[in-house]
This record gives C-alpha cells, sequence and structure tokens, in this order.
C-alpha cells in the first residue's frame, strides 16, 4: 500500500485549524486522519469505514497513547460517499478535538490532554490534494 502524507515538527495551538483537502477513492474501504505527538501518541484517530474491520459506513474515531489504543467512538453521522472531493477541519481545546466535515461536526475528548499538535498523517483511500494551516 502506497504511504499517505506525513507530517511532523508542527505546533498547532488550541484553536487553531488543520485543513485536509482531498478526495476519496471510488473504491475506498476506508481511510484515517491521525494527529497527535507522533505515530505512537495520537489526541485523535479520525477513521471512517467504508467497509473495514466488520464496520460498514461507520465513523470510528480513538486516541492512542505510547502505542496503546484507548476506548473506540463509534459515530452516528456519516457524511461520506465514494469518489467525494472533500475538506475535513480538525481543531482543538484543552478539553475536546472537534473535525468538521461539510455540514457535520464530530467531537471527540482530548484524553491526553494534549497542548499543540506536532504530528499529522493520512492513511488509506484518500488522496490528499492540499494541507492548511490557519
Ligand atoms: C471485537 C474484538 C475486535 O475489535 C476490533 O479490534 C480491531 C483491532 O484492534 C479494531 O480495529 C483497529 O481499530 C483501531 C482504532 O481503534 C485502528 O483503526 C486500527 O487500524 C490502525 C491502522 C491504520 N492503518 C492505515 C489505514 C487506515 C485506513 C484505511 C486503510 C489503512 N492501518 N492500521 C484498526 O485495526 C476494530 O475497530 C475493533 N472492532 C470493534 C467492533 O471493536
Amino acid at each position: 500500500m502506497e504511504q499517505g502524507l506525513v507530517v511532523t515538527q508542527l505546533d498547532i495551538q488550541p484553536g487553531e485549524c488543520i485543513k485536509v483537502k482531498g478526495k476519496i477513492l471510488s473504491d475506498a474501504k476506508g481511510f484515517a486522519v491521525n494527529v497527535g505527538k507522533d505515530s505512537s501518541t495520537l489526541m485523535l484517530h479520525f477513521n471512517p469505514r467504508f467497509n473495514c474491520h466488520g464496520d460498514v459506513n461507520t465513523v470510528v474515531c480513538n486516541s492512542k497513547e505510547d502505542g496503546v489504543w484507548g476506548e473506540e467512538d463509534r459515530k452516528a453521522d456519516f457524511p461520506f460517499q465514494h469518489g467525494d472531493k472533500i475538506e475535513i477541519c480538525i481543531s482543538f481545546n484543552e478539553t475536546e478535538a472537534t473535525v468538521k466535515v461539510a455540514e457535520v461536526e464530530f467531537q471527540f475528548p482530548n484524553r491526553l490532554g494534549m497542548e499543540k499538535i506536532e504530528y499529522l498523517a493520512v492513511e488509506g483511500d484518500f488522496k490528499v490534494k492540499a494541507i492548511k494551516f490557519s
């Protein structure tokens, strides 16, 4: 599988926004956007699943601390379709991370109390077109 996009050495502060623009592959099984300290310590693993790991059309969110996954949080909304061109906006504060996609907002607790985002990775069946930090 092609290695996805990875950005390190970031210094994203509370209230700032990471915008990931791209296209969901037409035969996507799933993709993930990870933000946190590094690949082993994630504030948020945002994982829309079309059909993988036993999930169909389900957004699974989780955290990861020192390589150990936390408790999964399955969301009710699934605002994604194969082939969609989308923009995902991620921001956070001391209590939660927020992911905005189209008109839908997902919240996930900032379980690790992270005070900045240093790491961004996009994995799976998603072709990144642009990244913007604001
Ligand atoms: C019921 C007992 C087994 O539970 C299952 O355990 C699996 C293994 O831990 C859970 O799947 C894992 O869930 C994690 C989040 O909690 C991550 O999503 C794990 O995937 C990490 C990962 C990303 N990637 C790259 C990637 C990402 C998206 C699409 C394609 C490749 N490769 N591996 C994924 O393997 C899966 O979500 C979990 N299912 C349930 C219902 O709990």
